[in-house]
C-alpha cells in the first residue's frame, strides 16, 4: 500500500481525481468522510492510499485555506480578474467590486486588460496605473498578438488562479493560449472521463507545468459582496496610510469631518473614480441590509 500526497483536480459522481506525483489517480472517498460528513471538493490538497497507482482512496483531506461556492473549490490562491477596454466597454465599478470579493475571501487579485490590441496605449495604460500603483500586479493583454501572455503564466506558476470577468473579455482564450504553451498534463484523465457515462458539466483543474493550476470555469459567477459596512474601507488598501489620520477611528470617509480619505481624494493622492465606487458600494451594503431586515 502506497500513502501519497495529491491534488483533487475534478470529482464526478463519487470519483475523485487526484493528481500526486505518480500521476492522476482515480478515487473514492473513504466512509469515514461520510460520518464525519466532510466532503471532498475539487482544490483539496489529501492524502490517498492505493495499491497500483491507477486507483485508491482519499484517507485523510488537509485544512483548506479558503473555499469558494460557485464553483465549489478549495485552496485558491489568486483571482485573475479580466476586462477589456473596448467590446466590451470595461464597467470599473464591477473590476472594482470584483477585487473587494476576492479579498474577501482570502484571494489575491491580478488584474488583466486584454485586447489592447483594440485600442490606443494610454487608455490602458492609465487603468493600469491606478491599480498598480495601489499594489496590485496589473497586466496589459493580448490574446491577438500574445502580448503580455508570457508575463501572466510567470505569476501563475506555483499558485492556484481562477479567471474571472464579464462575458466576451476573452478569459477562455486567453486560458487556451496557456494551455497550448503549457504540455497540458489531462489528456490521459480526460480520456478517461469521456469514456465514461457522466456528461455533466464539471470544475477542473487544470495542472500547469510550471506548478500551477487554472480553474476551468470562471470564479465569482454571483458577485455579492458580504462584509459588514463598516469594515468595506479595509478592502480599499490604498485607503490604509490615510485612515489613520481621520478625527474619529470609526470614520468610513463618507459623511464625517475632518476625514482625511477625503482630503487625499481631494488632493488626487487617491484615484476618484475609485473612491466614488467605494461610496457606491457602500450605498448597497446599506440596501441589502434594509432589505434583510
Ligand atoms: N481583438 C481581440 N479580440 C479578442 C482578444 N481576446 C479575445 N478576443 C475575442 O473576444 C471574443 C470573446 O472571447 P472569449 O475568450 O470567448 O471571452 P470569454 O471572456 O471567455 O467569454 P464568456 O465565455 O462569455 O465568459 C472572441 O471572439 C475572441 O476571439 C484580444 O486580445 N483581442
Ligand atoms: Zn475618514
Amino acid at each position: 500500500m502506497n500513502i501519497l500526497k495529491g491534488r483533487i483536480i475534478k470529482g464526478i459522481a463519487g470519483f475523485y481525481y487526484v493528481k500526486t506525483g505518480n500521476g492522476v489517480i482515480e478515487c473514492r472517498a473513504r466512509g469515514k468522510f461520510r460520518i464525519d460528513n466532510i466532503k471532498p471538493i475539487v482544490g483539496d490538497i489529501v492524502d490517498i492510499a492505493t495499491l497500483n497507482n491507477i486507483d485508491g482512496y482519499i484517507i485523510k483531506i488537509y485544512p483548506r485555506k479558503n473555499e469558494l461556492a460557485r464553483p465549489l473549490v478549495s485552496n485558491v490562491d489568486q483571482a485573475v480578474i479580466v476586462f477589456s477596454i473596448i467590446n466590451p466597454k470595461i464597467n470599473k465599478l464591477l473590476l472594482d467590486k470584483m477585487i473587494v470579493v476576492a479579498l474577501l475571501n482570502d484571494i489575491e487579485p491580478i488584474i488583466c486588460i486584454n485586447k489592447i490590441d483594440l485600442c490606443r496605449r494610454e487608455d490602458y495604460e492609465e487603468i493600469l496605473n491606478i491599480y498598480s500603483r495601489i499594489g496590485y500586479r496589473a497586466f496589459p493583454i493580448s490574446y491577438v498578438t500574445k502580448a503580455g501572455i508570457k508575463e501572466l503564466k510567470d505569476e501563475l506558476s506555483g499558485k492556484t488562479s481562477f479567471f474571472s470577468g464579464p462575458s466576451g473579455v476573452g478569459k477562455s482564450s486567453i486560458i487556451n493560449s496557456l494551455q497550448s504553451e503549457f504540455s497540458v498534463q489531462t489528456g490521459e484523465l480526460s480520456e478517461r472521463i469521456s469514456r465514461g457515462k457522466h456528461t455533466t458539466r464539471c470544475v477542473e483543474l487544470i495542472p500547469l507545468n510550471n506548478g500551477g493550476f487554472v480553474l476551468d470555469t470562471p470564479g465569482f459567477t454571483s458577485l455579492n459582496v458580504d462584509v459588514d459596512i463598516e469594515n468595506l474601507k479595509y478592502y480599499f488598501a490604498e485607503f490604509e496610510q490615510f485612515q489613520k489620520n481621520c478625527r474619529f477611528s470609526t470614520c468610513i470617509h463618507e459623511n464625517e469631518p475632518c476625514c482625511s480619505v477625503k482630503k487625499a481624494v481631494e488632493e488626487g493622492l487617491i484615484n476618484k473614480d475609485r473612491y466614488l465606487n467605494y461610496l457606491i458600494l457602500l450605498k448597497e451594503l446599506r440596501k441589502n441590509q434594509k432589505r434583510r431586515n
